[in-house]
């Protein structure tokens, strides 16, 4: 737990923001404290009081009256402007932590790799969620833990002072045994934390899929199944909820006994100077306010001590979030060492993939789907993957990628010269020309040029895959009027182009991509399975027309024209690959 939460802090103050951070932590130091010099003054009023009216001193009641009220004002003040500063903190401290996590999480194979091994459960509610809950939690406890070694230092010795040292030994303790009985409760608190935030990612998981499946659903009248797996989730979230809240019970048990018992111990400890005679010298009404002098120091040392005892509560929460997001750095540096021992000698070759021996497996290992695999998919020949369902088509154009890695020989492919078209077609917000110049800059360009479609562009690539009546269709749905090259930029999110554009019509979107970034290879895993024959037809010449290579994936025999060798997976990891004789 402490390595993680200094993992964390070491990221707070080594992130872009550290001099807001710190600057944010000291002005958030410095206002505490003057907010309790407030406090202190504010706390000695009673006692003043008391002298005033056991005297009757009427000429300096008036005067306190006013003091009292402009202390009152002044200590308000103090605890709405502390408030609104640890929110702030919290807010720095949020974006601190999730720009670095976005830094790490979204860049080649951290993210693919750790969503497609599973071994880091609902990461997007690690990111979103518990960083925001982490980030809150630290900024409201922070500014209590910084103060809390002035204050008892200050009090101690204040408190010292009026009941001699049996006073503060008393109250150190009460301490001990306080925070003693609140460690003892503590872990499996934490541990149940952890589970909660899991089972909440869970049924929001649950809950997303019905908001994206929601066709689907509908069409299946599967909503009986969905609802009981909805509840079966949240059942599982309330179950584990009930559980940390009988664990919590018992903290805050021992914490609210501590605090109330605080009382009693400050009256306790001036009970022993007064029985020992040595206030016998005092009026009646000194006598009282030292009392009350006394229950308020000693009562506010007693306070500042059940304060950080109740951060124990937080302190769970912290450690639980903490350990979720810190995983996830974890499974992202594993991933990260892995690649650095498997780092392969930079392949500049850019006119051939070439496979050598490899078997493909799944990542597990467990099932070997192609043995011996050796082919050269030299540029301006194509190739076609064909077989059964489940043979391992999509894996071995996985490998071919480099999104997976081979069990054994070796894959070479130029990275740079490369795109890929999944079946379900990836469509994205923004205007269509962002939809078309996805992803905007060339692979490998980390950080470089940006690449955007031209108008002239545009429109040829539409109509070449036979969308040129989309611009027309789009301002008609939306109502807005222009010219063409006006309507191109207008941002959508991705919710309306997934109204407006059909299953076939998406993966036009992609062709359409691959047209604008010309690369030497394109990789198609049946992204054109929702068109008619026609419509297919035209987009595979348009793609062997702009002069790429393609890697195909098909069931279709219409398409094998378009290609120049068959590769064709058989059962128990067996191939044949042939050319495929041109038809003249
Ligand atoms: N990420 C994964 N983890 C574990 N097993 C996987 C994974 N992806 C695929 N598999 C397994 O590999 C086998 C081959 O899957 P693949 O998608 O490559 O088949 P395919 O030939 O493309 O099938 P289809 O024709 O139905 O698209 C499947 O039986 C599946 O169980």
């Amino acid at each position: 737990m402490l390595r993680r939460l200094y993992r964390i802090f070491a990221v707070l103050l080594s992130s872009q923001t550290p001099r807001y951070i710190g600057l944010g932590c000291g002005a958030l130091l410095a206002g505490k404290l003057s907010a309790e010099i407030v406090f202190y003054y504010a706390g000695r009023l009673p006692s003043e009081f008391y002298k005033v009216l056991g005297d009757k001193d009427l000429k300096a009641f008036f005067p306190l009256l006013l003091r009292c009220m402009a202390v009152v004002a002044a200590a308000g003040t103090a605890r709405a402007a502390l408030d609104y500063g640890a929110a702030a903190l919290g807010v720095m401290m949020r974006s601190a932590l999730t720009t670095y996590t976005h830094k790490r999480y979204i860049r080649a194979r951290a993210f693919y790799e750790t969503v497609s091994r599973g071994t880091v459960d609902n990461p997007d509610q690690r990111i979103t969620q518990d960083v925001e809950r982490l980030a809150s939690s630290i900024a409201t406890i922070l500014p209590e833990l910084l103060i809390a070694p002035f204050l008892i230092v200050y009090y101690t010795v204040r408190c010292w002072s009026m009941a001699g040292p049996l006073g503060p030994l008393a109250i150190y303790a009460y301490f001990v045994a306080g925070a003693l009985s609140t460690r003892a409760v503590m872990p499996p608190i934490i541990r149940s934390v952890y589970y909660q935030e899991r089972e909440e990612g869970n049924l929001r998981f649950q809950e997303v899929r019905i908001t994206e499946f929601a066709e689907s659903i509908a069409f299946f009248a599967g909503e009986d199944r969905e609802r009981a797996a909805a509840d079966a989730a949240l059942g599982r979230v309330i179950g584990v909820q009930h559980v940390l809240l009988r664990k919590q019970f018992w903290l805050g048990l021992i914490t609210q006994v501590f605090s109330y018992l605080g009382a009693t111990v400050s009256y306790a400890i001036i009970a022993v100077p007064i029985f020992l005679g040595k206030y016998d010298s005092k009026t009646g009404s000194e006598l009282s306010s030292i009392i009350s002098m006394n229950a308020f120091v000693s009562m506010y040392l007693i306070y500042r001590f059940s304060v950080v005892i109740e951060q124990a509560k937080k302190l769970t929460d912290i450690a639980g979030y903490t350990a979720r997001i810190v995983q996830l750095w974890e499974e992202v540096d594993r991933i990260e060492d892995t690649e650095e021992q498997q780092e392969e000698d930079e392949y500049d070759d850019d006119t051939r993939i070439v496979a050598e021996n490899v078997t493909v497996s799944t990542p597990s290992g467990e099932q070997v789907l192609v043995s011996a695999l050796t082919v050269d998919v030299v540029a301006g020949r194509s190739l076609i993957i064909t077989g059964p369902n489940g043979v391992g088509k999509t894996s071995v154009l996985r490998t071919l990628c480099g999104l997976w890695r081979p069990a054994a020989g070796s894959v070479r492919v130029p990275r740079r010269e490369l795109f890929f078209l999944p079946q379900t077609a990836y469509i994205v917000s923004g205007s269509l020309r962002e939809q078309l110049s996805y992803p905007g800059q060339q692979r490998g360009d980390n950080g470089g040029s940006v690449r955007v479609c031209g108008d002239a562009d545009l429109a040829r690539l539409l109509s070449a895959v036979g969308l040129a009546q989309l611009v027309g269709r789009i301002s008609s749905a939306t109502g807005a009027s222009g010219a063409d090259h006006l309507a191109y930029d207008r941002p959508y999110p991705v919710q309306f182009w997934l109204k407006v554009l059909s299953p076939g019509e998406q993966q036009k979107i992609s062709a359409a991509r691959v047209l604008f970034w010309r690369p030497r290879f394109a990789i198609l895993d049946e992204s054109t399975s929702a068109l008619d024959a026609a419509a297919e037809a035209n987009v595979y010449q348009a793609l062997v027309d702009a002069g790429i290579t393609l890697v195909s994936v098909s069931h279709r025999q219409s398409l094998l024209k378009y290609h120049h060798m068959r590769l064709d997976l058989l059962p128990q990891g067996q191939y044949s690959l042939a050319p495929i004789p041109a038809i003249v």
